[in-house]
């Protein structure tokens, strides 16, 4: 599938029916076989990130609560609490087997909408993923609230790999991707391959979750195709009904990205009003241009009053050469102009970003 093994790194969100049998119990020899795929692909260099949904489905059993802990939501963060922690446990005992280390990662809606907090998320993730350790989130559901919730990891995935910069998502579901209706409920519904245009096929999914485990359904699989493709990073919805199913070529929904770049600009770019520049060298703008981050030492005088976080233009000796978030405030940017990385932390008295912009959250005009 398109295929997964081409993305330096990649998102594999893994749904609440995968991971817990209805009785309540991890699904552990599907997702031993699972682990050794993501093994067999870590030692190949690729870099995974798994979205693991199952704490609610988990926790409420244990807790021997109704309706799959859904009853309330105080019902569901009980049970997310009391499952997280179980999750967590397998997921970091089987990937040990295997000899990676396991990293939990609990987001909320917030984190990852707030600039500042995404910045930080990615960062961590960036490092996380550069170890060569597996980074296993969900959604930190025992605090959040109903308002601020992704209620649904699909669209957490998607987000996930935004900040994570990578070049696909792979959403693993009881189906093996999107019919032109719920094929559970109408058996004339046809599996469709490749999705170009996600408004054509909106309206195809039903409300709701039908494993009744989880809480997204096919709606919020679609909706996080929408995230994704829009940043420029393909999704696929694939079945995770069989055994190893990251090595095992199968029937798939493909929601194809064009235009990598020009998508990111636009997310980049898209709402944002530039706070500040940063002018560079001329060494520094062809650097960017092959796609590196800015370092500080390309960097020559700033303007403007932009804290971290913020949208920044990149100005080289010709005009505006990209668009960027920044990894300091201007005063702390101020402080490392054409100053080695190696500095950073002799300067400002705290550990450096490595660059004033990383390349992930960098668009080239
Ligand atoms: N058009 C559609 N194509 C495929 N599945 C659909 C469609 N509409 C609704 N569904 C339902 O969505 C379900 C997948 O969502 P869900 O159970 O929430 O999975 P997960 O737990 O993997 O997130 C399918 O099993 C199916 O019942
Ligand atoms: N964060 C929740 C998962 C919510 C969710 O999206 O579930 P699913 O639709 O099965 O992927 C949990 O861990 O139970």
């Amino acid at each position: 599938m398109f295929p997964p093994s081409s993305c330096a790194r990649l998102i594999v969100k893994i749904g609440s029916a995968l991971l817990v049998d209805p009785d309540g119990s991890v699904r552990r020899d599907w997702l031993t076989g699972l682990v050794a795929d993501i093994a067999a692909r870590t030692a190949e260099g690729q870099q995974i990130a798994i979205v693991s949904s199952g704490a609610i489905a988990l926790g409420a059993r244990r807790l021997g609560l109704s309706k799959g802990g859904r009853a309330s939501l105080e019902d569901a963060q009980a049970a997310a609490a009391t499952g997280q922690i179980a999750l967590s446990q397998v997921w970091a005992e089987l990937l040990a087997a295997q000899g990676l280390n396991a990293a939990q990662m609990l987001v909320t809606l917030d984190d990852l909408e707030d600039r500042r907090r995404y910045l930080n998320a990615a960062a961590t993730l960036n490092r996380l993923l550069s170890l060569k350790v597996v980074p296993v989130i969900n959604e930190n559901d025992s605090v959040a609230t109903e308002e601020i919730r992704f209620g649904d990891n699909d669209r957490l995935a998607a987000r996930v790999a935004q900040a994570a910069g990578a070049q696909g998502v792979i959403l693993l579901s009881d189906v093996d991707g999107l019919y032109t209706a719920n094929p559970h409920t109408d058996p004339s519904a046809t599996h469709i391959a490749s999705v170009a245009r996600i408004d054509a096929v909106a309206g195809m999914a039903d409300d709701g979750s039908g494993s009744g485990m989880g809480s997204g359904g096919m709606a919020s699989k679609i909706a996080a195709a929408r995230i994704a493709t829009g940043a420029g990073i393909p999704l696929a919805i694939a079945s995770g009904r069989i055994d190893h199913p990251l090595s095992t070529p199968a029937r798939h929904t493909l929601f194809t990205a064009e235009r990598t770049a020009s998508a990111r600009k636009a997310w980049l770019a898209g709402g944002l009003t530039a706070k500040g520049a940063i002018h560079v060298d001329a060494g520094a703008a062809a650097a960017l241009g092959q796609g590196r981050s800015l370092l500080a030492a390309g960097a020559i005088r700033i303007d403007g009053g932009f804290t971290r976080g913020d949208l920044v233009t990149i100005e080289g000796p010709a005009g505006t050469i990209a668009r960027g978030l920044a990894e300091y405030d201007a005063a702390d940017t101020a402080r490392l102009l054409g100053r080695h990385s190696d500095d950073h932390a002799a300067i400002l008295g705290y550990a450096p970003r490595s660059a004033l912009v990383h390349r992930n959250h960098l668009a080239l005009l």
